[in-house]
């Protein structure tokens, strides 16, 4: 296994040693949350975990929560006990940038309804600053996508489609996405306010003051890290 399989693998065992019996769970979706995903599935298979229910991120953890026999419930409006997911930038006050594999919008759903959001993640996913790496995933709506987009232009200096092929990659939402490059110097939730006050705008991968604890693992082993 690549070294950063191994420390992502090792991020999601630690967060899932949270996890108890009767508790309702917000499953992530990406690379990281994959790993949490198969150890609570292994705790489920022992009958070391009991009577959990998990929430889907991503239609594709649902299905691998569904075959690893993890019971999975639509999002209703009752609380989730914990929240596992990973993020692809995490800022030392635990702000983080997300939705890089798709998901932000369900996450984001999801993950606000959680008494705790433990994020993930080796060590390459921490910034001094926001945007320090990634792009900033905006979530868009199709129609007048091309209107939309030159909107945000206005906000960020840059950015680009999300189109991995022919055509421009489709959330399990119906949406597209909008990779929006950030400036030098920004306040995120100033930014934040603008870009879901853009028409068009569906939801960004902002997630600001929701995680409470990270796990994060480095080859030296894995950080905890609270705000
Ligand atoms: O939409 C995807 C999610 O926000 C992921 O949690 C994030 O992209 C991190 O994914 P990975 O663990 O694959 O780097």
């Amino acid at each position: 296994m690549a070294d950063l399989e191994r420390l992502k693998e090792e991020a999601a065992r630690r967060a899932v040693t949270l996890v108890r019996s009767g508790m309702r769970v917000g499953l992530g979706t990406g690379s990281t949350a994959k790993y949490a995903i198969l150890a609570i599935g292994e705790r489920v298979a022992s009958g070391d975990l009991r009577d959990i229910v998990g929430v889907a991120t991503s239609d594709a953890s649902e299905a691998l929560a569904r075959q690893l026999g993890i019971p999975v419930e639509p999002l209703d409006p009752r609380p989730l006990d914990l929240a596992i997911d990973g993020a692809d930038e995490i800022d030392p006050g635990l702000n983080l940038i997300k939705g890089l594999g798709g998901a932000l919008l369900r996450e984001k759903l999801t993950e606000v309804q959680a008494r705790r959001l433990v994020i993930i993640a080796d060590h390459t996913k921490v910034v001094t600053r926001l945007g320090e790496k990634a792009p900033l995933p905006v979530e868009i709506a199709r129609f007048g996508f091309l209107s939309t987009i030159e909107r945000l232009r206005g906000l960020v200096p840059g950015g680009r489609l999300r189109q991995p092929g022919a055509q421009p990659y489709v959330t399990d939402n119906g949406n597209y996405i909008y990779d929006a490059q950030l400036p030098q110097s920004f306040d995120p939730a100033t930014l934040e306010r603008q870009l879901k006050g853009t028409l068009g705008v569906v939801e960004t991968g902002f997630f600001l003051g929701m995680a409470e604890l990270a796990f994060v693992a480095a080859p030296e082993g894995v950080r905890e890290l609270g705000r």
